[in-house]
């Protein structure tokens, strides 16, 4: 479980069209280190999402990855060393991540199978489910996705990331689609986790709001490109590039705030 540092190096992603080649994303580099949360922030369309889904080969149709490497602590991994094993995935829409027809009991027991569990495995997993604050295993390891709340699905698919015990976690938008309260409430969790577990998290968001309350890095994006990176009190105090200046002076907007002078 334990790894220093996952790091991706020249990543391209062009889509597949005889009319010609289009980068999605285009040389991305980054590192992203145990115990950290380092949030990939730009505009929509920016190439967040599809840098996520080339390290674990999971583009959509009609994309490709065409170049670049992940490896862990300096050794190289493909996607299926990474998926579920290294990295675990988070996404924006906990009722689409679950499988409707399966309880959570099913679910689980998938990423058992994918972690290779021991003799403790459902030990693990209960403790795993009562630390992301579903107090009562039991009563929830029955249940199938229409019985539960968006927030306690987002719950349970951080547990599934803890089962898989996967040092780094890839989250997309993870509280996009949940209210204010539960979102606030998915932040401290993510924060205790990385504090407690030590885990690496990529956090894929453009709500600045989200990167102030957990980033501890931040890396911009911009037409397939990294623009900026920095530490989160640089980025909003100090932002170098234009595009970082914007989302910066949108969010304090919001608030009616002035940036930094
Ligand atoms: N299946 C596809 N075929 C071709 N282009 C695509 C496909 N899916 C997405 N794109 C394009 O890839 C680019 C990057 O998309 P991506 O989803 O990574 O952006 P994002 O920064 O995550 O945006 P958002 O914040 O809206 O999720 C966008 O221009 C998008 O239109």
């Amino acid at each position: 479980m334990s790894a220093n540092h996952l790091t991706i190096e020249g990543l391209r992603v062009e889509t597949i069209d005889p009319q010609g080649r289009t980068a999605l994303v285009d040389g991305v580099s980054l590192t992203l280190h145990a115990g950290e949360v380092l949030a990939l922030v730009g505009a929509s369309g920016s190439g967040k999402s599809m840098t996520c889904a080339a390290c674990l080969d999971v583009l959509p149709p009609g994309t490709r990855r065409v170049k670049g490497s992940v490896s862990i602590d300096g050794r190289p991994c493909t996607a299926t060393d990474l998926r579920g094993r290294q990295v675990a995935s988070i996404l924006q829409s906990p009722r689409t991540a679950f499988n409707p027809v399966r309880s959570m009991r099913e679910h689980v027991r998938e990423s058992l199978r994918v972690a290779g569990g021991g003799a403790d495995a459902w030990a693990d997993v209960r403790q795993a489910m009562r630390d992301t604050g579903l107090d009562d295993p039991e009563r929830i390891l029955p249940l199938f996705p229409f019985e539960m709340s968006g927030g306690m699905l987002q719950r349970m698919m951080i547990a599934l990331a803890l089962i898989s015990r996967a040092p780094f976690i890839f989250a997309d938008e993870p509280t996009t689609d949940l209210d204010l309260i539960v979102q606030r409430e998915i932040l401290d969790l993510l924060d205790h986790l990385k504090g407690e577990r030590g885990l690496g998290i990529l956090l894929v968001t453009h709500d600045m709001g989200v990167v102030a309350r957990l980033a501890d890095r931040v890396a911009v994006m911009e037409a397939g490109r990294i623009v900026e990176t920095g530490g989160v009190m640089q980025i909003f105090h100090a932002p170098h590039h234009i595009v970082t200046r914007r989302l910066v002076e949108a969010h304090l907007s919001l608030y009616r705030q002035e940036p930094a002078a």
